[in-house]
C-alpha cells in the first residue's frame, strides 16, 4: 500500500467514527460499504485502547481504509491502515501542539511505521466543542488568521493537510475559503455539522476532503447519502498535485 500522505490525496469523503459510541453491525456495514474513501476512528473523550481496538477490528472486516486518529497515547492500535496525528495549531497549550506528540514518539520510538503516519494541522473554530475546551483553542480569529495558519502548516511545518474543525457545528464557508487561500499542495479537510445536502455541497466545493462524524449516530440514512452529496460535487481550486 502507498504512503498514507499519498492515499489521503484521493480522499473526498470520509466518515469519522467514535470508539466511545456504539454502532450496530448492520449500521457499521452500511457505513463501510457506502463508498466513502476512508473511515477515521477517533474522538475526544472516553477513548481507550479497548474501545478503539474493538471498533478498528470490526472495520477491518470491510474493504475500506481504516485509519486511527490518535488523541490518547495509550489507545494506539497496531494493525490500522494508517495513523493521523492531530497538531492543534490554535491551541493555547503547547501540550496539544508538540508535547503529547513528543511523549508518544518517545514511547513508541522505532515501532512507528512513518510511511503510514500523517500529521493533521488542526484549527479548531467551534468554541463550545469538546475539542476546543480540551485543547484550550483560541477560536476567535479573523479569516486572515486562518490563511496564515494554513501557510504555516504547509510552508513552515510541511504538513500534508490542514483541518478546519467545527466539530458539532456547521461552520462558515468564508473561513474554509480563507484556509484554501493559504494552501497550494497540502490538503484541506473540513469537518463539522454536515447534516444536509446543501451544506455538504458548499463545503465540498471549498475543501478537498469532507469529514462526516456525528450524523452517522444521528441520522444514518442521511449520513450514507452524504457520500453522494460530496462526491457529486466538484471542488473549486483543489490543492495542486505534483
Ligand atoms: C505498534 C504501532 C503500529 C504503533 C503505532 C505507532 C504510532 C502511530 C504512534 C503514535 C505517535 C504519535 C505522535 C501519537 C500522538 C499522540 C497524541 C496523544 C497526540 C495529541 C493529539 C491531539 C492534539 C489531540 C487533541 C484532541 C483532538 C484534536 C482530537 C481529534 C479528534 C476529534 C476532534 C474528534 C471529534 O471529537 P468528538 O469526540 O466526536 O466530539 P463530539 O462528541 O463533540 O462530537
Ligand atoms: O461530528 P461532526 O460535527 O460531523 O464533525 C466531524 C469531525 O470534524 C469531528 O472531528
Ligand atoms: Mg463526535
Amino acid at each position: 500500500m502507498s504512503m498514507l500522505t499519498e492515499r489521503m490525496k484521493t480522499w473526498r469523503h470520509v466518515f469519522k467514527l467514535d470508539p466511545n459510541r456504539s454502532l450496530s453491525e448492520s449500521a457499521l456495514e452500511k457505513v463501510c460499504t457506502a463508498g466513502t474513501d476512508a473511515v477515521i476512528v477517533g474522538g475526544t473523550d472516553g477513548i481507550t485502547y479497548e474501545n478503539s481496538r474493538e471498533l478498528i477490528q470490526r472495520i477491518t472486516e470491510y474493504p475500506v481504509q481504516c485509519v486511527q486518529e490518535i488523541s490518547v497515547e495509550s489507545a494506539v492500535v497496531p494493525g490500522a491502515d494508517g495513523y493521523l496525528i492531530p497538531v492543534v495549531l490554535n491551541s493555547s497549550s503547547h501540550r496539544w501542539v508538540v508535547e503529547a506528540q513528543h511523549q508518544a514518539i518517545r514511547k513508541y520510538g522505532d515501532w512507528i511505521p512513518w510511511q503510514d503516519v500523517a500529521a493533521l494541522g488542526y484549527v479548531v473554530l467551534h468554541r463550545e466543542s469538546k475539542v476546543a475546551r480540551l485543547t484550550e483553542s483560541r477560536t476567535e480569529m479573523e479569516s486572515a488568521d486562518l490563511t496564515a495558519y494554513a501557510r504555516l502548516a504547509e510552508f513552515l511545518f510541511r504538513m500534508p493537510a490542514l483541518y478546519v474543525e467545527y466539530s458539532g457545528m456547521y461552520g462558515e464557508e468564508r473561513m474554509v475559503r480563507a484556509a484554501r487561500q493559504g494552501l497550494e499542495k497540502s490538503r484541506l479537510f473540513y469537518g463539522g455539522g454536515i447534516s444536509r445536502e446543501e451544506q455538504a455541497q458548499v463545503m465540498s466545493r471549498a475543501a478537498d476532503t469532507v469529514v462526516v462524524g456525528n450524523l452517522v449516530y444521528q441520522d444514518l440514512e442521511a449520513a450514507l447519502q452524504s457520500v453522494r452529496w460530496v462526491k457529486e460535487t466538484e471542488t473549486n481550486g483543489a490543492s495542486q498535485d505534483d
